[in-house]
């Protein structure tokens, strides 16, 4: 990143999870030993926890730990291929040092995945250790500056004291001490908090060169006979950019939300209170899921809004969209976490809300459901009136909806246990019913969060953009989602087509301040990195000159005419 911020480099699981680790997991001493020889990089670290067979399964994970008290050292060995060590960024050549997950074993038992600190590297050779067989894995689909690798232990000691052991203990005698709460050696919650904002900065790039360029590129004919119209005028390139403003704002104050949630809730845990942790879970999961797949997508949007000069690297879309991608996959496969949010808490809340619980936080909207179920409904049965003006009560259809789900999903476990299924089997063929669920209660919190921003905001054009972004937002997801909302009764065709009008009028309204609202994010050149995306609106020039410093460029008759061509010819 001293070359281009935002770039991903070899020191990023140094800093985004090696000493964020130690600073959860490591006890004062270990602090001293490792924490700030690690901040003034003598030490460098990854965090290596997948391997080659498993990634996802934390519990499959096969490295183990086995201590051995006649020494007073852990023995950590990689038993098979498959337990490997495979993907930790940094890994491969940069690292010295190993945050290593690994199956802890003592008195002849197994306690299950525990951190420890493996030297892999000489401080001053840097030539691997004896029994460490370190490398990188490969060619990948982007992050070339990234050296993740593979790591291969071979009867590997270390100390006792390179157990982490903030939470759980082994004593000089092989004594296991539990932690005070089996989910504190997870981890992976502060980086999973930390991507929402990443998605929200991956689609205000985004949408800030591709909108910037519509309004610079003319093309076509709108009025035979008049000039070439900016492509910013075309309803279907609004209709595809604007959306993705509207959720780059959106998922701005969902990071934001999710980061003081973090600290928040990190607080209390590091105080000693635990309650709020399965909240976080499932919060940093379900949202991380959520944003990163919906940024996915709509940086595609952007890159195919741009035309060809979008596929160039000099739109630096393709290096976004190859640079972020991989966030729907590391720190907790996307599926896999939408699924953990599903099964853990809404499932879980849903029934303690069926029993008449008061919940608390995101899913007190479940309770209110439980209740509204316990009152007779309606004669009418049909869909409430809908306002596609009014964002509170769009909040609220967005609420019902994901009430809807949770309880369709629950339902559905409910009916597969009932034909005679086990649990397990009850809840794979109902996943589909889970990961939508998640879906539509991280959608809601969104859009909540989003209406509930608007409240902080005094200045009142200010605050008018914004809820037009607001309802564009909450109308289009509505729109595309239309289906559940059919399916729960809350929304008629005739509404439906209403909603369609609606979004037709937001693009128009938006049309003026759109660039405005992409300037406001306030990324400068060096960091947008993009000739489409300049603030200057060149384009044209700085093209041709970003070509003409193509390395192929640099003779006019390049060498493989004489290899290559030339020989050909003559053969011919
Ligand atoms: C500023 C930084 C920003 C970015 C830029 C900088 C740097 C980038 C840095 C990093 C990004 C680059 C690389 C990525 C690094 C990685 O990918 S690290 C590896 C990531 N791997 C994973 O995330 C593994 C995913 N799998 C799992 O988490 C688990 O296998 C599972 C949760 C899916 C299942 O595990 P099980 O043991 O089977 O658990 P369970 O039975 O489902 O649940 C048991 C109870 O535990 C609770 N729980 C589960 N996970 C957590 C957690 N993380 N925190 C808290 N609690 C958790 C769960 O809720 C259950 O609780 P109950 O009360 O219901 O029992
Ligand atoms: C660029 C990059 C950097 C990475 N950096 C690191 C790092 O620094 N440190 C580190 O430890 N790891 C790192 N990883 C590894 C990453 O964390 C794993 O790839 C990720 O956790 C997914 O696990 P997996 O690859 O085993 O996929 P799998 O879990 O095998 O997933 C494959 C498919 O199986 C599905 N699946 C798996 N389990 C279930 C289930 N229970 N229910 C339903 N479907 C399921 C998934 O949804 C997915 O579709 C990195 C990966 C990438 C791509």
């Amino acid at each position: 990143s001293c070359v281009h911020p935002d770039r991903p480099e070899p020191l990023d699981l140094h800093l985004g999870m090696f000493l964020p680790t130690l600073l959860n997991q490591a006890t004062p001493e270990q602090m001293e030993r490792f924490f700030t020889p690690a901040w003034n990089l003598r030490i460098i670290g990854t965090y290596a926890q997948t391997e080659m067979g498993h990634g996802t399964h934390l519990r499959g994970l096969e490295t183990t730990a086995t201590f051995d008290p006649s020494t007073q050292e852990f023995v950590l060995h990689s038993p098979t291929i498959s337990s490997i060590k495979w993907w930790p960024g940094g890994l491969g050549k940069t690292s010295n040092h190993a945050i290593v997950l690994a199956q802890l074993h003592t008195q002849g038992r197994c306690h299950g995945l525990h951190a420890f600190i493996v030297p892999i590297r000489d401080m001053d050779t840097h030539v691997p250790l004896p029994g460490v067989v370190v490398g990188d894995i490969g060619p990948k689909f982007g992050f070339s500056e990234v050296d993740n690798g593979f790591l291969k232990l071979e009867h590997v000691r270390i100390p006792l004291d390179n157990m982490l052991m903030k939470f759980a203990k082994v004593e000089p005698d092989g004594t296991y001490v539990k932690p005070p709460s089996a989910k504190l050696t997870y981890g992976m919650v502060f980086i999973r908090s930390m991507i929402v904002g990443q998605s929200a900065l991956a689609l205000a790039k985004s949408c800030t060169i591709a909108i910037r360029y519509s309004a610079v590129r003319h093309q076509s004919e709108l009025r035979p006979g008049e000039p070439e119209p900016q492509i910013l005028n075309y309803q279907t390139q609004q209709h595809k950019l604007f959306p993705v403003l509207a959720a780059a704002y959106a998922f701005t104050f969902v990071g934001q939300y999710m980061k003081d949630t973090y600290r928040r809730i990190s607080g209390d845990i590091h105080a000693g209170d635990y309650s709020q942790l399965p909240e976080l879970h499932a919060l940093s999961a379900g949202l991380k899921a959520f944003t990163t797949w919906a940024a996915n997508a709509a940086i595609e949007v952007c890159r195919m809004s741009c035309g060809g000069h979008g596929y160039s690297r000099s739109s630096a879309l393709p290096d976004i969209y190859v640079e972020f991608t991989p966030t729907c996959t590391y720190e907790g496969e996307n599926t896999v976490m939408m699924l953990q949010t599903a099964s853990r808490y809404l499932v879980k809340s849903y029934r303690q809300a069926s029993v008449g619980q008061r919940l608390q936080g995101s899913v007190s909207y479940l309770s209110e459901a439980a209740a509204q179920r316990l009152r007779p409904r309606p004669v009418s049965g049909g869909a409430a009136p809908l306002s596609t003006q009014d964002l509170l009560s769009l909040v609220h259809l967005y609420q019902r909806r994901a009430a809807s789900l949770v309880e369709l999903a629950a339902k559905s476990i409910q009916q597969e246990l009932q034909r005679g299924r086990s649990q397990e089997e009850a809840w794979n063929h109902s996943s589909i019913d889970l990961v939508r669920a998640s879906d539509a209660h991280c959608h809601f919190v969104v859009v909540k969060l989003f209406v509930d921003k608007l409240e902080q905001v005094d200045d009142a054009a200010v605050k008018a953009v914004l809820s037009t972004l607001a309802l564009l937002y909450a109308l289009k997801g509505l729109a595309d989602n239309s289906g559940d909302f059919l399916q729960a009764g809350l929304l008629t065709v005739p509404q439906a087509t209403r909603v369609s009008a609606r979004i037709k009028e937001l693009l128009e309204e938006l049309r003026p301040d759109a660039v405005a609202l992409v300037d406001a994010f306030d990324l400068n050149d060096r960091k947008l990195n993009s000739v489409l995306g300049r603030y200057d609106g060149n384009v044209y020039e700085h093209l041709y000159e970003w070509a003409r410093q193509s390395p192929l460029n640099a003779t006019e008759v390049h060498e493989s005419f004489h290899k290559y061509l030339k020989p050909l010819r003559s053969r011919l």
